[in-house]
């Protein structure tokens, strides 16, 4: 049923359902909360121009191998002391992002860019908090009310008017008559050459909210997710070891990695797949809902009602996963060693509405994690906190760095007991493989 309704008869199940505390916050612009032909528009215009700025390609590659070799020049400065590298990880993570939006990295130690992260992380956990959770419930009573629903707010506007100011200082700096330089300088011209158009999505508003979605779900989420590398690396030594073999044997000491090295590498190809099938970073998916009266599966699903894709369906489900509460890259190996892909592998969703950075994370997943240190050698297998690495594999990163990574935290996002968003009825979608289909890569 998931594939029917994301892939196969994804047409009907396209639109975004109701999410109140981000609806607030993103007045149905961007890509994320919008809808209908505006969504096209900027969907089309994103992937495109994503694609320009070197997303699925070389550019990446060498821009994300630049910001991995200053994360580890930075991760040295601890001089092995041990250190919790969430805020590392994620400046590094936003990075990649801003130097595409608006071609600007921040050094890891501006507090400006350290304060936005820590409003983004925070607000992942009001999102999921109780109060997060009764907004979007009622939100016409708590608007009426005090709480931390309205920090959430705080630092959804304080978030947007940062970015929208590096936009602006952006455009100033640039030339107009050169090719656009990144993706806030091509939407500015997009406007431009739109501006007598009364339906076009090309505005400033939309330009704000869709910079800010784009920031917003590539940070927190492959941050967490490498996060989650790192722990079970910590917890599976053995794992840790056999990534480390295949490194020794395929990449060495003498160059970064590189996105060719993945084809070479099966076994920590199938670790980073199957440490997001085990995390499920978004086990219910994002809100959907049909445009009108729909049949499925013999019911009937009311115009208007809020669907949730449950993604943990399809990568916990036993019939392509032998075991699928147990942490095993096997899970994604043949009886080779050669990596076997999995149709129920889709932590990206699938379908048209798929998460539109998939090709960026998995580049950043494999390139980060074959750079960094190993968490894991020494220690007590039951104590992660104890582990340190001293494999420093590149020669920018020649010191031992012990890290001490924290869990990425679940319930930053939608709890499948708990969570509840507004409108006439929820149906959570699942109990089927879906087949990964869609335009990301
Ligand atoms: C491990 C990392 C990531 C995971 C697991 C992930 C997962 C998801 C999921 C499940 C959705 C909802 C899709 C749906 O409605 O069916 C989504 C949407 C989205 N993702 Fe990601 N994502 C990740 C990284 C990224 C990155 C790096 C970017 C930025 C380049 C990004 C940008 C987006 C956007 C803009 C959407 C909204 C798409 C739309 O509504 O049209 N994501 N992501």
């Amino acid at each position: 049923m998931l594939r029917e309704v994301l892939v196969t008869r994804g047409d009907e199940f396209t639109d975004r359902g109701s999410f109140p505390l981000t609806e607030k916050a993103n007045q149905n612009l961007g890509l994320f909360m919008s809808n209908g032909a505006a969504w096209v528009q900027m969907r089309r215009f994103t992937l495109a121009t994503l694609r320009d700025f070197g997303m699925g390609k070389r550019g990446l590659e060498e821009q994300v191998q630049e910001e991995t070799g200053l994360l580890l020049q930075e991760l040295a400065r601890t001089k092995g002391q041990p250190l919790d590298p969430s805020t590392l990880l994620t400046a590094a993570m936003g990075n990649s992002i801003c130097r595409i939006l608006f071609g600007h990295r921040f050094d890891y130690g501006d507090e400006q860019y350290l304060d936005v992260l820590r409003r983004v992380a925070q607000n992942f956990l009001l999102e999921s908090s109780p109060l997060g959770k009764l907004y979007n419930i009622l939100p016409g009573l708590l608007e009426r009310l005090p709480g931390s629903h309205w920090t959430f707010f705080h630092n959804t506007f304080f978030v947007q008017d940062f970015l929208t100011r590096k936009v602006e200082e952006n455009a100033v700096a640039g030339e107009p008559t050169t090719a656009p330089r990144d993706f806030s300088d091509a939407f500015l011209r997009k406007m431009e050459q739109e501006k007598e158009n009364p339906k076009t999505a090309f505005t400033q508003d939309n330009l704000r909210v869709t910079v800010f979605d784009i920031f917003l779900a590539g940070t927190e989420t492959t941050s967490m997710t490498l996060r989650y590398c790192l722990m079970v690396l910590l917890q599976h030594p053995d794992v840790a070891e056999k990534i480390q073999e295949e490194i020794e044997r395929v990449i060495g000491t003498e160059r970064p990695p590189a996105l060719r090295d993945r084809a070479a590498m099966p076994y920590t190809d199938a670790v980073i797949h199957e440490v997001q099938r085990f995390l499920d970073l978004i086990p219910l998916g994002f809100v959907r809902t049909v445009a009108r009266d729909t049949p499925l599966g013999g019911f009937t699903i009311p115009k208007g009602c809020t669907i949730y894709p449950v993604l943990s369906s399809a990568l916990k489900d036993p019939r392509h996963f032998k075991n699928p509460e147990v942490f095993d890259p096997q899970h994604f190996l043949d009886e080779k060693g050669a990596f076997k892909k999995n149709e129920a592998f889709i932590p990206f969703s699938a379908g048209k509405r798929m998460c539109l950075g998939e090709s960026m994370a998995r580049t950043q997943l494999f390139l980060f994690l074959t750079a960094i240190p190993n968490p894991a050698e020494d220690g007590d297998p039951k104590n992660p906190a104890s582990f340190k690495a001293h494999r420093g594999r590149s020669p920018s990163s020649p010191l031992p760095i012990p890290l001490t990574p924290c869990p990425p935290n679940k319930s930053a996002f939608p709890c499948p007991n708990t969570s509840r968003a507004g409108g006439a009825c929820r149906v959570f979608m699942g109990g089927s493989s879906a087949g990964q289909q869609g335009e990301a890569e």
